[in-house]
């Protein structure tokens, strides 16, 4: 490709972003007054760039002491780029288009919690791991953290952790240790609030809520899972409550409860539940002192409780930079999406319990609004809970579970979660590869047949700064399809610029530069990313210069690539081919 670019700089007076002043003669053309853009080309553009830089040497990852400390830390070694190094083998291997734009979460659990396990996962692409508080001890969790971190800093890998709260909800108990039990047809079963010290009684089933021997009716129907199990309330004796199993079933540890009535599920008591029950806050207490990176709260009801969880992670971890996840698996959570999505710092489609909360046929509408929303309120969004169910038990996937996760990529959500098909099942690393394979298939066939799909997002700047910022992006991202660009690189603090070009969706991946490394594994969760740390300045030439070499050097760009330039602390748009 002809070795030329174009320059569209746009500054404004109003910015409080420094004003591109250039000394050099290097042909950026930097205009004072808002709306006047000037459009140059320059075919020694290029040569510019072509300046040897000095830190060419950037091949080696540095083995970031800092991986693990739970606030942003500046790492001063300005010769290095991190990036995750299954993402830099793909770059190298098979080009940008290359690339997996959907982002891969695994539930962590026995079938997957040892380094060499953990290790497999991350090489097959996972970029979160999530702990379940409902399940384990915070030793058990914290010692996958451990395992998690040790990976990231000894091989290049760069998962984050989700800590996912147990929430309120009623749920069993543990089945006194066995893996599963299996409820018949007409059994009759205890669900019991008692305390029991030795082994359970046969056909007895611990109940976590105190208040459930009281709220229940003869003539109630229970529901396990949502209806995976199902029995109807026969006898009250006073803790203990008799059903007779009209659903046969296989009951889970812990597996979630509803009680129905006329048709209707009895939820008034649910409703005075607090969303972070005090176990939770311990476990909170522990996610932060852990420096996890993003917080799952289960049953959120409001966008209160965001609110305050928020102000709670400020006063305790000043600097963190946690980011809240809301699930939306209730009946009160749909009806307060907006204002809880606009709360958080993303949401989870959780269909397990929303599945178990409003009649299953309604779930795949509710999934694609919840999308929607996150999509228009630029939060990340993750699809869970089922995916790949039959995988827990078989090598390989059903038709209708492939059609599910291509719907969810075709959806365009951030992410898709696997439960038990890792945390439990007997192919972790096959489902991770299904999820990898269907993203990507799916992903290529939406650029092929969809082109230039027109996006209508509305505007959520707040300030006029950030609608520059916003026009930027969406200018950007129209920019590098019609002219098909290799990528789009952008230098954020923030991350704010980058989520904002993810919001669009753009044909190529987005190459986001950030200083901490914190940012960068929070980037992890949101749709195209490819998250590196690299120290920049406020001067984009230098900041230019430095990735190409550094990129170049490692072989994930080659001269001729062409790409959008787009950064945070100077508005503008560059078009270039890499030197
Ligand atoms: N930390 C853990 N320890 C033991 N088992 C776990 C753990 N995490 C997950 N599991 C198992 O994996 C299953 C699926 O995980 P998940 O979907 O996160 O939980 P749940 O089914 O309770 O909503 C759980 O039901 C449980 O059997
Ligand atoms: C992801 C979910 O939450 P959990 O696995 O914690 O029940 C769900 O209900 O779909
Ligand atoms: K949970
Ligand atoms: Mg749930």
């Amino acid at each position: 490709m002809a070795a030329h670019s174009l320059n569209l700089f746009i500054s404004t007076s109003h910015s409080h972003k420094p004003l591109i002043s250039h000394p050099s003669p290097h042909s950026f053309t930097s205009i004072s007054r808002i709306s006047r853009i000037s459009l140059s080309r320059n075919p020694n553009k290029a040569s510019f760039f072509t300046r040897a830089s000095d830190n060419g040497a950037g091949g080696v990852l540095s083995s970031s002491v800092q991986d693990h400390a739970p606030y942003p830390v500046v790492v001063s070694d300005s010769s290095s780029i991190e990036v995750d190094s299954v993402t830099e083998v793909e770059l190298k291997e098979n080009g940008f288009r290359s690339t997996r734009r959907t982002k891969l979460i695994c539930t962590i659990g026995p079938a997957t919690c040892e380094a060499g396990q953990l290790e497999a996962l991350a090489a097959g692409g996972m970029n979160v791991a999530r702990i379940n508080m409902c399940h384990g001890t915070r030793e058990w969790h914290r010692e996958v953290i451990q395992r998690v971190r040790r990976l990231n800093e000894q091989k290049g890998y760069a998962v984050a952790i989700m800590m996912d709260t147990e929430g309120s909800e009623i749920h069993m108990g543990d089945l006194g240790g066995a893996s599963s039990a299996k409820a018949e047809d007409g059994e009759i079963w205890t669900f019991s609030v008692r305390a029991f010290d030795s082994a359970l009684p046969e056909h007895t089933i611990n109940v976590n809520y105190e208040g459930f021997a009281e709220d229940v009716k003869v003539g109630d129907e229970l529901l396990v899972d949502g209806g995976m199990v199902r029995f109807e309330v026969i006898e009250k004796i006073g803790p203990d409550v008799k059903c007779r199993c009209t659903d046969p079933g296989l009951l889970l540890p812990r597996a979630n409860l509803t009680f129905w009535r006329d048709g209707s599920l009895v939820r008034e008591r649910n409703a005075m539940l607090p969303t972070i029950s005090s176990k939770d806050w311990l476990d909170i207490d522990f996610g932060l002192s852990e420096g996890v990176d993003f917080i799952a709260i289960s049953f959120v009801k409001s966008a209160e409780v965001i609110k305050n969880l928020r102000s709670y992670i400020k006063a305790r971890a000043r600097d963190s930079d946690i980011s809240v996840i809301a699930k939306i698996e209730s009946i009160d959570s749909l009806k307060n999406l907006e204002e809880i999505v606009q709360a958080a710092d993303g949401a989870m489609v959780a269909r397990g319990d929303l599945g178990a909360q409003i009649p299953l046929e309604q779930v795949p509408a509710e999934q694609e609004r919840i999308i929607q929303v996150c999509r228009q309120l630029n939060k990340p969004v993750i699809v869970a809970s089922q995916l790949l169910e039959s995988m827990i038990e078989y090598p390989t996937p059903t038709r209708a579970e492939v059609a599910d996760v291509s719907e969810a990529v075709r959806q365009r959500a951030d992410a898709l979660m696997l439960s038990g098909e890792s945390a439990m099942g007997q192919f972790p690393d096959k489902a991770l590869t299904v999820l990898r394979s269907v993203s990507l298939r799916i992903e290529k066939w939406w650029r092929d047949e969809k082109r230039h799909e027109s996006t209508l997002l509305p505007g959520i700047a707040s300030s006029f700064a950030d609608r520059i910022s916003e026009e930027i992006c969406n200018s950007a991202t129209k920019m590098a399809n019609n002219l098909e660009v290799d990528a789009i690189f952008v230098y954020t603090k923030s991350g704010h610029m980058a989520s904002l070009l993810s919001r669009c969706r753009p044909d190529c991946p987005i190459f986001a530069f950030t200083t901490t490394t914190s940012v960068r594994r929070r980037l992890n969760l949101q749709w195209g990313l490819i998250p590196f740390r690299v120290s920049f300045s406020d001067d984009m030439e230098s900041n230019l210069n430095k990735t190409f070499s550094l990129l170049k050097a490692r072989g994930m760009i080659k001269s001729g690539d062409l790409v959008i330039s787009v950064s945070d602390m100077l508005q503008s748009i560059q078009v270039m081919n890499v030197p």
